[in-house]
């Protein structure tokens, strides 16, 4: 019987039942109106229950802002949900010293095993505020080794991620130095110094399986697999590499949440970035670890069938419209991607990956981003990625209503062609 947490029950009761037309969401922290949590509106409604659709509003597909999964979550609320008390795990560490949860870093291994995606026996595990701030811990603990070879080449394939220049170029450091496309230095010899190659499989933004380009005693590999769960990608095999990074962002769509954790082979490796972690932020916060705990509980529920089938289906659904529409177009392609045996689902699949990399064909649409403009259509920029501006990323991963703008806005601008 309820007591002590009857209030907090109440209050996340009530402000689930504030309806938005199913077109935005009240939330606890939101801002108040008569007493009440007011709603906060999808892209292109407004009105205080966002029943007002903006008729010239933008199709906003520039994010990667994973809310594709958020109808799922509503529909799981009670085994997703925690309730924190105020004593809830104060102290600085853990009981042991550690500022990771021995349950949390079982629950990790124990989704990898489900899903198939990650070998984790025999690895070392450090969370971290997002594959963002993993990222620059690992790059941080790959690059402070005391050799003559100083800077270390940051490189990654073009199109890359633009967080891994933009980073590296942010903290600029002695030790590091962000030197573009990896192929440049395919055949070069070791003299050209230590390198740290950044994978991103499957890839942002085209989604295509990626490997290490660089090899030898040289180069040093980060592995991004933010992307490499079944909604997105067929899981071939577990991926074994020497660092591994992954993200809850995109795994449960929980972005806000800025979890993250390395699975990592080099014990030496592990001790620098469990250092670069306590002297950065001592550690992520204990209530984000309870509630990553619990998300993942579910995330593996069915083994597993609960949540990726339904991210699965929504993001095949996405792609099998997209690829309708963009079907007669001669101004305009995606990506093809080739189909792959999944072992999680047991059978050949397509990829579905989280961004559409469209290209405009035209010689004259050499700025393929303020074509779309022309239509009301904000992508991600080409050039952002190392690539031609003739390149846009469009997200694939927002809310329906996103979704069905961009949607709506790319049939029109299609059957403009033949006017
Ligand atoms: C949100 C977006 N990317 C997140 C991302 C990240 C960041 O994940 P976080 O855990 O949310 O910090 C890391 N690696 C790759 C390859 C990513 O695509 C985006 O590209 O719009």
């Amino acid at each position: 019987e309820q007591s002590w947490t009857e209030t907090a029950a109440a209050e996340a009761e009530f402000v689930a039942s504030i309806s938005c037309s199913g077109h935005g969401r009240a939330f606890l922290d939101g801002s108040i109106l008569d007493g009440k949590p007011v709603c906060e509106c999808n892209a292109c409604y407004a009105g205080p229950h966002c029943s007002v659709l903006l008729p010239g509003c933008i199709a906003d597909a520039d994010s990667g802002d994973p809310m594709f999964l958020e109808p799922f979550w509503l529909k799981h609320a009670a085994s997703s949900t925690i309730v924190v008390p105020g004593w809830h795990r104060m102290s600085y560490e853990f009981n042991d010293g550690s500022l990771l949860s021995n349950q949390l870093e079982s629950q990790i291994r124990t989704l990898h095993a489900v899903v198939g995606n990650a070998v984790t026996d025999g690895r070392y595990i450090v969370i971290g505020g997002g594959a963002t701030q993993l990222l620059h811990a690992a790059v941080h603990s790959l690059s402070a080794t005391n050799d003559r070879f100083s800077p270390a080449r940051v490189v990654a394939s073009t199109p890359y991620y633009p967080v891994y220049r933009e980073q590296t170029e942010f903290f600029n450091s002695k030790d590091y130095k962000f030197e573009g496309d990896t192929s440049v230095y395919k055949n070069k010899s070791v003299s050209q110094g230590k390198f740290i190659e950044l994978v991103t499989s499957p890839n942002n933004p085209d989604g295509k399986l990626k490997k290490a380009v660089l090899q030898g005693l040289s180069v040093k590999t980060i592995h991004d697999l933010a992307y490499y769960w079944p909604h997105y990608t067929p899981v071939p095999t577990p991926a074994d590499e020497d660092l591994m990074i992954f993200t809850l962002s995109k795994l449960t769509g929980h972005g806000g949440s800025r979890f993250g954790w390395a699975i990592i082979k080099d014990e030496a490796v592990y001790q620098r970035m469990l250092t670069y972690m306590s002297l950065s932020t001592y550690g992520v916060p204990r209530e984000t670890q309870l509630r990553v705990l619990k998300l993942l509980k579910v995330a593996i529920e069915e083994q597993g069938k609960e949540m990726f089938n339904f991210g699965y289906r929504i993001m095949r659904n996405r792609w099998i419209k997209l690829r309708k529409t963009m079907l007669t177009s001669k101004r305009f392609s995606i990506q093809e991607l080739e189909p792959q045996n999944c072992s999680f689902a047991r059978k050949v699949r397509e990829p579905t990956p989280a961004f559409a990399w469209l290209k405009c064909e035209r010689e004259e649409d050499k700025d393929c981003n303020a074509v779309l403009h022309s239509m009301n259509i904000t992508g991600r920029h080409g050039s952002l990625f190392g690539a031609e501006s003739r390149y846009v990323r469009l997200s694939l991963v927002k809310r329906e209503d996103d979704f069905d703008w961009l949607l709506k806005r790319m049939k029109m601008l299609v059957s403009q062609e033949n006017n």
